[in-house]
């Protein structure tokens, strides 16, 4: 089943006419609730692979399509779309705007202080965005502060944190929207890299004959190569729909039906983890 764009403008003017979670609700009856709706709102912020509107006007992506299968088996029938940029999604989630952050969205010490976290359903390193041919030769974040590269990329990325921690000054980082705007700083020679997930750069470089992938690489945190874990978060309130959701997740990890979900997004068997949301947000 897919949500039109015309959706998600629906999803955004139906709290007029649906009974949408508020402000005043203390969340840990949410379940129930989107239960009773029939619906559940997803905050997915443009992209591809993670959480989009495709060409026809369908929500898809590897977390909304996961998100899909895992209402339906609690009891919500029905997704709808919220999008939003990256870096809204966190504030988004937190102000009402939809129930779940349905994008990927990496999972992090920083971001467990504002929100709880599903645990991952998938593993991930980085990747740049560069013109072809790599003419700068950068491969990871060391290198951008050795060449004095202009490093861009998107509003609220966990990337920014990976070139800071190299090095890089945080005031000098062209920050884009998205992975799309990065591509064409990158294009354009407003930056000569843009970094994202490596499943990300290597998708948005389809459409352009002028830019490339690098090779995936692990970023530095606290000085040691970090492997990212993405997952759905929800306000921290809720841990009783996180919980139920994650008794779904499991089942489909052990099932092996997660893979088979995320497999057509481009995510390999090695890209399935068994890390906890409980480690990556420290433990
Ligand atoms: C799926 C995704 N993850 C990273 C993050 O969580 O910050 C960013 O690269 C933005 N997109």
């Amino acid at each position: 089943m897919g949500a039109s764009a015309l959706g998600a403008v629906g999803a955004l003017g139906a709290a007029g006419c649906t009974r949408v979670a508020t402000a005043s609700d203390n969340g840990g009856d949410l379940l129930d609730r989107l239960k009773a709706q029939g619906v559940v709102r997803l905050g997915i912020a443009g992209e591809i692979p993670f959480g989009y509107i495709d060409k026809n006007g369908e929500l898809t992506g590897e977390a909304p399509e996961l998100a899909k299968t895992v209402f339906k088996r609690l009891g919500v029938d029905r997704v709808q779309p919220v999008p939003t940029e990256f870096g809204s999604l966190i504030p988004g989630l937190n102000s009402q705007q939809f129930d779940v952050v349905s994008a990927g969205m990496y999972i992090n010490p920083e971001r467990c202080q504002q929100v709880i976290f599903a645990d991952p359903d998938y593993q991930m390193l980085d990747a740049f965005i560069v013109r072809k041919g790599n003419p700068k030769g950068l491969h990871d974040y060391k290198d951008i502060v050795a060449k004095k590269a202009k490093f861009a990329t998107g509003t609220g990325y966990a990337e920014i944190e990976y070139a800071v921690e190299a090095g890089y000054k945080e005031s000098d980082i062209l920050i884009v929207p998205d992975q799309v705007a990065g591509l064409n700083a990158v294009e354009a020679g407003r930056a000569d890299v843009f970094a994202g997930t490596a499943l990300t750069t290597r998708e948005v470089v389809k459409k352009s004959r002028k830019a490339e992938s690098t090779k995936p690489f692990a970023p530095l945190v606290k000085g040691k190569p970090h492997v990212d874990g993405g997952g759905f978060a929800f306000r921290s309130a809720e841990t009783k729909l996180r919980d139920a959701f994650n008794v779904e997740l499991q089942k489909m990890k052990d099932s092996g039906e997660l893979f088979r979900i995320l497999r057509p997004f481009g995510f390999t068997k090695a890209e399935m983890t068994d890390m906890t949301a409980k480690e990556l947000c420290g433990g």
